[in-house]
């Protein structure tokens, strides 16, 4: 499939001590073609379970060309937890980690009892998944299920186990010798 093939050839960067992988889906970089973002909308359509979903829940940047497709797809309408505050009534501010950098994340948009689908590109570490549920439980939401495209180290394992809940993903890999490798799952 064409997210693997793309995966198997693109480049990495050092980010720090992180081997950072480069690819349409996770940087928008270099291009995105749209056979490929069709491909990743229904592999995640089919494996995620989105009915009487009332929201879609992403964080910026790259969660938002999927969750832009999907909410086209599935008419459920979506959320971006910013990087940047707004001050809004209620906004929910949580602090974000990755592989390579820190930061917050802020929520807006979610309302008590809310049933919600996570949707991110990559979970690595897991440190951006803890902020987007511990944001997501302040607001009172009721979390139905979360789908990453793509899982590499051990982030998703972490978080199942810190949070009792399940990560879907589409691929998982890792980054040996300067090149992606496509793991079993
Ligand atoms: O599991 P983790 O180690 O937290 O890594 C995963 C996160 O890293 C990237 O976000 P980033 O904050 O770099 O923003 P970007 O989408 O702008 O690249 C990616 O979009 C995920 O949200
Ligand atoms: O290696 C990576 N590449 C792109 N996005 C990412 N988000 C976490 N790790 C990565």
């Amino acid at each position: 499939m064409l997210l693997e093939e793309t995966l198997k050839s693109c480049p990495i960067v050092k980010r720090g001590n992180y081997h950072y992988f480069i690819h349409p889906i996770t940087d928008g970089v270099p291009i995105v073609e749209p056979k490929l973002l069709r491909e990743v909308a229904i592999r995640i359509i089919k494996i995620g379970n989105f009915e009487d979903v009332d929201k879609i829940v992403t964080a910026e940047a790259m969660g938002i060309p999927l969750a832009t497709i999907l909410s086209l797809y599935t008419d459920i309408p979506y959320v971006i937890m910013r990087k940047r505050e707004y001050k809004l009534p209620g906004e929910i501010p949580v602090f974000q980690t990755t592989g390579y950098s820190k930061g917050q994340l802020y929520l807006n948009g979610i309302n008590k009892g809310d049933k919600v689908v996570i949707v991110d590109d990559v979970i690595s570490t897991g440190g951006t998944m803890i902020a987007i549920i511990e944001a997501l439980k302040k607001a009172g939401a009721e979390i139905k299920d979360i789908i990453c495209v793509i899982e590499r180290g051990n982030g998703k394992k972490e978080v199942e186990e810190k949070t009792g809940y399940k990560i879907k993903t589409l691929v998982k890999i890792d980054v040996v010798d300067g090149k992606v490798v496509i793991l079993d799952k």
